[in-house]
């Protein structure tokens, strides 16, 4: 298949955009929302203002030459800084948003404030919430369904559990009515590249933690159990990013969360747990899941583990974003032929959130666009999408 030519990257000035919203209204109250959220001394609490003010302003500031990845940054953002947030790509200037706040927060630091997830009281308040009770008891009933129903029910609730993200939340309006019909359905493909060999490995490359991450152990449970993959590497973020983003913390609370649930839920979490000890599930938390760049720009070592494995199937919008490149594609643009240069199988499950979109026919974006109501960016629409 040709390499597509590439088109224009997305770029946070737009008017109108969606990305520039973004800037100017989710990440000045996600700075409040941050310095509210945990009893910051002083210092903390002056960094953070100094950041609210950055931002409002939108005058970007480098790193403090302290920090450990001082020198990676002052490289990537070469010529960006003392110019505007809004001016630079959509998808490096939220990664280095994120990347500001832990620094502000002394996430990083030698201070006492090291380590502290400034996102971990919302994560907390979602995995202990009473919709997770719910979900997990939605497994008992879903244990009764027939097998093809309950593999059904468990990629499904993978796909959909990319609604749970506390980062689209912050300005979104009510939470939207999902659209069950998805907007590219490659689930055949899927099951079809674990079904048609013998069992390898699979990669899930995750995105948020809670409400995200626990149906995504449930389909990897699923995969183990079924004989469908022979391992399963879970990739997560090294650090806090993206609000909700997990982390090995939030993987082991999930686990915790499921260990502790009656029922199903309880053993799922308990076959799990074992499949860690005995290496069956491993994590990855390579610095690259952080990185501001697209994932043609992958390190060797995360290309040969994905090169290594039957499928890699990742999850989420800004997985996406990173996979088929942060840039204004024609929708119609093959979804092969974007990703030709990713290292194996892949199959990206993701509800809308971004402007981001390749694989869909001019038909299909027709139809959607004259039913009338926002479908791109809202994450009431869903897709599976993915190539051999
Ligand atoms: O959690 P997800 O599905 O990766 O979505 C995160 C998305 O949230 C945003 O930060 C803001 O909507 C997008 O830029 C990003 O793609």
């Amino acid at each position: 298949m040709p390499e597509p030519t590439n088109p224009p990257v997305i770029m946070g000035n737009v008017p109108g955009s969606y990305a520039l919203g973004v800037f100017r209204d989710r990440h000045p109250i996600l700075v409040r929302q941050v310095r509210d959220a945990l009893p910051y001394p002083p210092d903390r609490l002056r960094a953070l203002d100094r950041l609210l003010d950055e931002v409002v302003r939108d005058v970007m500031e480098p790193l403090p030459a302290s920090a450990h990845d001082h020198d990676a940054w002052a490289e990537w953002g070469r010529g960006r800084f003392g110019g505007r947030w809004v001016d630079v790509p959509f998808l490096w200037g939220e990664s280095y948003f994120y990347r500001k706040v832990l620094e502000a927060t002394g996430y990083f630091g030698d201070g006492p404030w090291r380590g502290v997830d400034p996102f971990g009281p919302v994560k907390q308040a979602e995995l202990h919430g009473t919709a997770v009770d719910d979900e997990l008891a939605g497994l008992d009933r879903a244990a009764t369904l027939a097998q093809e129903e309950q593999a059904t029910g468990v990629l499904l609730g993978s796909l959909w559990g990319n609604r749970a993200d506390l980062s689209h939340a912050i300005t979104a309006t009510g939470e939207g009515e999902r659209v069950a019909e998805l907007v590219v359905d490659d689930s055949a493909l899927l099951w079809s590249l674990l079904g048609d060999r013998p069992a390898g490995k699979v990669c899930l490359v995750a995105d948020n933690a809670g409400r995200e991450l626990l149906p995504d152990l449930v389909l990897i449970d699923h995969l183990l159990e079924r004989g469908l993959a022979a391992e399963v590497v879970l990739h997560v973020k090294p650090q806090p990013y993206f609000v909700s983003d997990a982390t090995p913390a939030d993987v082991a609370a999930a686990l915790r969360r499921l260990t502790a649930a009656p029922g199903q839920a309880g053993k799922v979490g308990g076959r799990l747990w074992q499949a860690m000890g005995t290496g069956r599930l491993a994590l990855r938390a390579h610095p690259f899941a952080c990185a501001p760049l697209p994932y043609t720009d992958m390190p060797d070592d995360l290309r040969a583990d994905f090169a290594s494995a039957s499928l890699t199937i990742t999850k989420g919008d800004l997985n996406y974003r990173r996979l088929a490149g942060d840039r204004f594609w024609p929708p119609a643009t093959p979804f092969a032929a974007v990703t030709a240069y990713f290292p194996g199988p892949v199959v990206a499950l993701r509800t809308l959130k971004s402007d981001v979109l390749v694989g869909v026919g001019e038909r299909t974006t027709a139809a959607l666009d004259a039913a009338g109501r926002p479908w791109r960016t809202t994450g009431t629409h869903a897709m599976i999408q993915g190539r051999p």
